[in-house]
């Protein structure tokens, strides 16, 4: 029956496959998304109906979009005896103590790329030259600032990044566009290739991060790393006088993650130290008898859950500011009953109803936990960052609300690295926070890569500059390429989703239409992921491309729910009655900054989501209660 399904007519002939390995029941819930990925309108069904298209589809991703890579050698443990976060992730799963942990491979949500394609066909510099190089400034407008571009840098810091082979690659630029490189030719690392022992594929890449969401960019991300930020009293993690980050003789910051540091990364690190050492004195104030490692583990609890809830009900609400978004989010960490029932009554009724945190056992659909390849890739995300940072006045004595004066604008390269250290150390927390704050950040669209990052200084694992220049922009799509990861229309049928058959259907814009038929010709096959993710039109209210978000609908919530600490552990007896009542009252990263500068949103941001530009209008109240609310 499924078979004869899957022949349907009515399939995409290039999704049939996919969908003869699907059960009967799978089948029948495929074919309601393609109906409505036909009639393109998902995004503008009423929000219940919105939300229940995402039901389904995250149950397919969930079911055929899940592989894991490399073995299972990890062994059984007690986990009453690490009812904490370890340094380097282990004992987090409950029957494995290596899932999740530090050098781990990458998983996958496809099998690697099935490509007849080179790694230099198109070569990346041509592509990078021709449709990403900026040519203009585009800005977000006022729906994203520059904290919420530093954001996803903390939490990428976070989760993931490569290992490099100690072998390097050149790339040259072709001779035909090589003076419109602002590098001729460069050297790299080469991704580590790790034998896997996987049918699907031989090699596999490693985690150095350790990929639960565990704040490991403030703890780093083992014993070693650890110990740097410790000060082994009471809890604390090192901090200087003037509220930012301890650095090293080197002029190094002293923080878990310090790879690619800037100014506005580090900014982020040092508030949220300022948090783990405010709930340690919390703890230790209600708890007098827990020495400095209880309270360092229960506040290292606290303060990664933190982050996870604002990530997950702030960040991503102002990413995809939808109704059906909305209410997407606040259902994964409240559930579908609400904040209110959820503090009265506690987790009743499953995920759906009560929401993915505090489920009774964590939940990996069957795929030892991990982030993916995949997942790497769409958060590939540069063109966030714009060219010149704008400092501004908070001295000055305009009136509440209004937008600050400018001081200066200053080239990023000047706000990057060491150079960078020294700018904020002179500038100041509050200031940086201000600029920040109402500073659009970049659109993630074509021609829109930042200028600077195309002949950049990379950092080594340490933080220390590299002695090769990078042309980030070439980079990035040879790194998908030499990783497997599937080109643009491969990655969408693999989502099962539509693919393209012309660059009109993936565009409206001419002058874009022209730029990729000059790059690859009739042969949307070719297509590179990074470049039709940017070039994709955009759902309204999305920052992002509906490609990206499908991996997001995914990810988001494996990290939720896969994660004892946000599940099963997620608990007064695991994060003390006072903890876990310090990550209920956190709803937003505004009141994280209320709790350490008070007065500074009251004076200078106007808009509801310190992720928004400050001085935009707030959300408008709107009385029609969230799930009845009518199509966009
Ligand atoms: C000043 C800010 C930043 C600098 C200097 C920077 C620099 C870098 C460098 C040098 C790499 C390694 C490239 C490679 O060897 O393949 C990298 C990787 C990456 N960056 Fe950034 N980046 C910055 C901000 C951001 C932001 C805002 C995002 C947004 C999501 C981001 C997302 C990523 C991702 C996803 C990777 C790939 C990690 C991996 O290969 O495992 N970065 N970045």
């Amino acid at each position: 029956m499924a078979a004869s399904l899957s022949s349907s007519s009515f399939i995409h002939p290039q999704l049939r496959h996919i969908v003869s390995k699907m059960t009967l029941f799978d089948t029948l819930l495929f074919f309601v998304i393609h109906f409505v990925d036909k009639l393109g309108f998902w995004h503008r069904l009423p929000v219940l109906l919105g939300l229940a298209y995402m039901g389904i589809r995250r149950h397919l991703h969930q079911r055929y979009n899940l592989l894991h890579v490399g073995g299972i050698n990890g062994q059984k443990y007690e986990t009453e005896e690490f009812s904490y976060r370890t340094a380097d992730g282990k004992c987090n799963h409950p029957g494995d103590d290596i899932i999740g942990s530090q050098g781990t491979f990458f998983g996958r949500n496809m099998p690697p790329a099935n490509s007849r394609y080179g790694l230099l066909d198109p070569h990346p510099t041509v592509v990078a030259n021709k449709l990403l190089e900026r040519n203009k400034f585009i800005d977000n407008g006022k729906q994203f600032n520059m904290i919420a571009c530093s954001w996803i840098q903390f939490m990428i810091h976070d989760w993931i990044d490569h290992m490099e082979d100690t072998q390097q690659v050149e790339l040259k630029a072709p001779d035909k566009i090589a003076d419109g490189c602002p590098l001729k030719s460069f050297k790299f690392y080469k991704t580590k290739k790790v034998s896997t022992g996987s049918a699907y594929t031989k090699t596999g890449s490693l985690n150095t991060r350790t990929p639960w969401w565990d704040g490991s960019v403030i703890y780093g991300n083992n014993d070693d790393g650890m110990r740097k930020v410790r000060t082994f009293k009471d809890g604390r993690l090192r901090i200087a006088e003037d509220g930012l980050l301890e650095h090293d003789e080197n002029g190094i910051p002293i923080s878990g993650d310090i790879r690619n540091f800037w100014a506005g990364f580090s900014l982020l690190q040092a508030l949220f130290v300022k948090e783990h050492n405010a709930v340690c004195d919390m703890l230790k104030e209600n708890y007098p008898g827990f020495d400095d490692e209880k309270l360092y583990r229960h506040a290292r609890l606290v303060t990664s859950a933190v982050l996870a809830k604002i990530h997950t009900i702030d960040w991503t609400v102002e990413l995809l500011r939808t109704d059906t978004l909305l209410a997407g989010m606040r259902i994964n960490w409240y559930g579908f009953l609400g904040k209110k029932i959820k503090d009265l009554f506690g987790h009743i009724g499953g995920p759906v109803l009560s929401g993915l945190v505090g489920l009774r056992r964590p939940r990996d659909h069957g795929v030892p936990y991990s982030l993916t390849e995949e997942f790497v890739s769409v958060y590939r995300m540069h063109s966030l960052l714009p060219e010149k940072f704008i400092l501004r006045d908070i001295h000055s004595t305009a009136s509440e609300y209004e937008c600050p004066p400018v001081v200066e604008e200053v080239p990023m390269r000047e706000m990057a690295g060491k150079d960078g250290e020294k700018r904020l150390s002179k500038v100041g927390m509050e200031q940086m926070l201000v600029s920040m704050g109402h500073q659009a950040c970049g659109a993630i669209k074509l021609w829109n890569y930042p200028s600077w990052m195309r002949n950049l200084v990379p950092h080594d694992i340490n933080g220390v500059d590299r002695p090769d220049q990078v042309d980030m922009a070439a980079m990035e799509i040879y790194r998908d390429r030499e990783r497997g990861v599937a080109r643009y229309n491969e990655f969408r049928r693999n989502l099962l989703m539509i693919p393209i058959s012309s660059w009109e259907d993936l565009t409206d814009e001419e002058e874009v239409i022209e730029a990729l038929h000059d790059v690859y010709g009739n042969d949307v096959e070719k297509l590179d992921l990074l470049i039709g993710l940017h070039a994709e039109k955009k759902i309204k209210g999305f920052a992002i491309s509906e490609t990206a978000f499908f991996i997001f609908l995914l990810i988001a919530s494996r990290r939720l729910e896969s994660d004892r600490f946000f599940t099963s552990n997620f608990n007064s007896r695991t994060y003390t009655e006072r903890g876990l009542d310090w990550v209920n009252k956190t709803e937003t990263l505004k009141d994280v900054i209320d709790r350490h500068f008070p007065g500074m949103t009251k004076k200078w941001m106007k808009c509801t989501s310190a992720f928004s530009v400050w001085d935009s209008e707030p959300n408008q109240t709107t009385y029609i209660p969230l799930y009845l609310r009518p199509a966009p």
